[in-house]
Order: structure tokens, then sequence, then C-alpha cells
């Protein structure tokens, strides 16, 4: 039986409930429909999926009133831990795969849905939720803001030509299965602890992603291709039609793994352009002798953040200056809103209380979570008149929480 969660007003037939599991395949139907995908995901792959929502929490809202009682709308997340400034890794509250059906937009569900898991993550004392966004223009209004960015570039191997020389051997191979499977993985897990933003993938995760299963490629784009390297990997695939290399993961812990791996992916024979997503701040361009051979054709939104116990979220990060100051936060959708006194040591420790005294600055949580990872600055929000307060306490700020990297996630979900 499917559990009621929030009993319909007499007259509403639409029911917000958590889905049996038997409800799985029509769930996966209408995301699919809502996202205006060819097709739903296949059999292996709805099992890892629906196995992956498991961890977290689903909810559904369901057209009481229509024959068959159809699903008209969902909503789910599941555990995605992401590594903050200072190294932290936060269990976040991943959203994903929300949609309702073009029937019922615009009716108030998502509203409806977010409402109720934004009950759950608090229940569940989670310091902060992440998504993956659609649309720019959906989620501020729930608290969330873009944090983490990637640009979108295209490498024309012929210009591509590095700095230093060639070493005699790449220290890059071809991975076989085996390989992929005992290696990968661990790379990843060992890059993600070092980038602020990056998500550490669940051992759930990989089976999918290694699969590599058709629905993932065209009749014309190959198979992943993985090139292995002691401190990184790349994995990449061949669109024929126009003879480019789509890179999916490029992971390297080291430089020199960068360098090496970078150097194998632009040195394809046959290849007349390599795409990638790469962090805004990539050494690329700069181990070139033309930075030309690297476009920026777009520059993505690719992580999302919303703070949810601003206690604990500041007190997990760490900050690049001593501070003290009390940040007025305002919340139109939870219940984050108060005024904070942040107090951060040379150490770059934080702590962080609920407080009466004055603030020195005004900012909404939306705001809030676009800086936590260092992804926009203080100095930008402000000059975008999303801060107020005087000079010295932006600049103050700005001090606290500058970081050393961009953050890069590097993880669609
Ligand atoms: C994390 C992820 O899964 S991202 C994926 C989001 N899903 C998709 O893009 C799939 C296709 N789209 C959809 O399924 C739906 O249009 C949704 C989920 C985006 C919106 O669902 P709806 O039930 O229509 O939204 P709802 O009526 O609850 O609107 C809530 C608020 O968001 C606003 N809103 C909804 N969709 C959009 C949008 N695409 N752009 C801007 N604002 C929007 C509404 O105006 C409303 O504002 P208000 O409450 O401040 O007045």
């Amino acid at each position: 039986m499917s559990t009621p969660i929030s009993e319909p007003e007499s007259t509403d037939p639409l029911a917000l409930e958590r889905p049996r599991g038997t409800d799985w395949p029509e769930i996966l139907a209408i995301d699919a429909r809502a996202f205006a995908l060819p097709k739903p995901l296949p059999g292996d792959e709805m099992i890892e999926f629906r196995n992956r929502a498991g961890e977290g929490d689903t909810v559904v809202i369901r057209d009481t009133a229509s024959e068959g009682r159809p699903i008209v709308a969902v909503s789910l997340y599941f555990p995605v831990p992401v590594t903050v400034p200072g190294g932290g890794i936060a269990t976040t509250a991943g959203l994903s795969w929300v949609s309702v059906s073009a029937t019922h937009r615009r009716r108030g569900l998502l509203r409806r849905m977010l409402t109720e898991q934004y009950r759950t993550w608090r229940e569940h004392e989670l310091p902060l939720a992440t998504l993956t966004a659609s649309e720019g223009g959906i989620y501020e209004r729930f608290g969330f803001g873009p944090a983490a960015f990637a640009h979108e570039i295209q490498v024309t191997p012929s210009a591509a030509e590095f700095r230093t020389p060639a070493p005699a051997d790449s220290r890059v191979r071809y991975a076989n299965q085996d390989q992929i499977t005992k290696y990968v993985p661990a790379i990843h897990a060992r890059w993600a602890r070092s980038r602020t933003g990056a998500i550490t993938r669940p051992d759930t995760w990989w089976p999918s992603i290694m699969a590599d299963r058709s629905f993932r490629r065209n009749s014309q784009t190959s198979g992943l291709h993985y090139l292995l390297h002691a401190d990184g990997y790349a994995a990449y695939r061949i669109d024929a039609r126009d003879k480019t290399a789509l890179v999916g993961d490029f992971v390297a812990v080291t430089p020199q793994a960068h360098t090496d791996l970078w150097r194998v992916l632009t040195g394809l024979d046959l290849v007349s352009a390599v795409k990638a997503s790469i962090p805004v701040d990539d050494p690329l361009p700069l181990k070139l002798r033309n930075a030309r051979a690297v476009e920026v054709h777009g520059r993505s939104d690719e992580l999302w953040v919303s703070i949810l116990d601003v206690v604990e979220a500041l007190q997990l990060r760490t900050y690049g200056a001593a501070g003290d100051l009390v940040l007025d936060v305002s919340d139109d959708f939870g219940d984050r809103a108060g005024r904070y006194r942040l107090t951060t040591g040379d150490d770059g420790s934080a702590t962080v209380a609920r407080t009466d005294d004055d603030a020195d600055l005004a900012l909404d949580v939306a705001t809030l979570s676009s800086l936590y990872l260092g992804g926009i600055t203080v100095s930008q929000m402000a000059a975008a008149g999303r801060i107020d307060g005087a000079d010295e306490a932006i600049t103050q700020l700005s001090a606290m929480f500058a970081v050393t990297e961009a953050p890069f996630s590097g993880t669609f979900f």
C-alpha cells in the first residue's frame, strides 16, 4: 500500500504520497516524458536508479480523481557527498528527477513536493541540499543558488602544442574492463577529496557509469575509452560524424597526470576536435604555447547548493581569513531566516551561532548558498546588489570566504 503523508483536502484530488515499488516504471515514464527524453531508463538502469533513490526519499502526487489514479508529479533525493572548502565531505540531499506532468503544471505541485522534501531534510539534519538544474529560473525561490561552474571547451588538437616536451614514455595506457573496475573508482575518490565541489560517487553509482549502456549514445558514437594514469584517468567517446572526441570524465589528482592525459587526448590521430567540461580555472590553456587552442564555448552552472542548516553548514567549511561578522539571512521558503554570528580563526576554522546582535551584512539564503563553495565571490554578489552592508564588512567577508581554487563537481545527477 502507498502511504499517504498529507491527507488531501476534501476537495483536492491531488494526493501527496510515498510510492510503492511497483510504481517505478510509471515514475520513470512520466519523468522521461517531462524531461523530453526519447524513452525511459532501461531495466537494469531503472533498478540501479530505484536503489539509489531508496537511500533517500521519493514523493509523488497522484491524481485520485482521474481514471487509473495516475502519478502526475515526482520528486526525489538521495545522499550526495560533496567536498567543501578545506577538504571536508558533507553529505548533502541531492535533489533529482523532479517533474510535473504538463497537464498539471503551474498549479503549485513542485512547491508542494519541495515543501515535503525540505521537511524531510530538516528532520534528517542534513546541512546542505544540492541539485543539477534543468533550467536556471526555478530553484532560487527555494533557497538554492548556483555554486560550482564549468567551462565547456573545444580543443583543436593541431593547435595544441605543450610548452613542455613530451616524455619518453607517456605513462598513460588504455584500460581494459578489469582495470577500469579496479582503478577508476579509487582514483575518482582520491580526486574528489582534493577538489572543492567534487562529488564522491557512492559505490552504488559506479555499475551504471561503467556499464556505459547504449542508451547513453547514438548509433554514430562509440563506447567509452578509458585512458589510465597512476594519478588520473580520462574517459572519452568518439562521435564518428565529425571525428570529435567527447570527454566524459577527466580526473587528474596531480599536475603531471593532468598534462600526461591531456597530451594523449590532444594527440588522438584523425580527431579534429576534443570537447570537455573543465573547471573554470583549469590550467590547460596555460600549459599550451597557443592558449587559443582551447576555446570556451559555454559556461554551465553545474552544481546548485542550498544551505539547510546555516550553523552546521558554515562550520563545515574552512575560511581564508580570521574575522567576526553578523549575517542577517532572509529565507522566504524555509526556516533559515535569522541573524548568525560567523567567527573565523587564523587556522581557517569557524564558529557560528544564532544571535540577536545587530547585523553587519544582509543577504538571502540563496545568495549565501552561492557563496558557500567559493564559485561566486562576495565582491561579485555585492556588486550585483545582493549583499547589503558597509564596504568594510563586505571586504572582511570577501577575505573570509576566499578560496584557492574554483569549485568543480564533475558529476551530473
Ligand atoms: C533537480 C531537478 O530535477 S531539475 C529538473 C526540473 N524538472 C524539469 O525541468 C522537467 C520539466 N518541467 C517540469 O516538470 C515542471 O515544469 C517543473 C517541475 C519545473 C515545475 O513544476 P510546477 O508544478 O509547474 O511548479 P509550481 O507550480 O509548483 O511552481 C512553483 C514556483 O516555481 C515557478 N516555476 C515553475 N517552473 C518554472 C520554470 N521553469 N522557470 C521559472 N519558474 C518556474 C512558478 O512560477 C512558481 O513560482 P512561485 O511559487 O514563486 O509563484
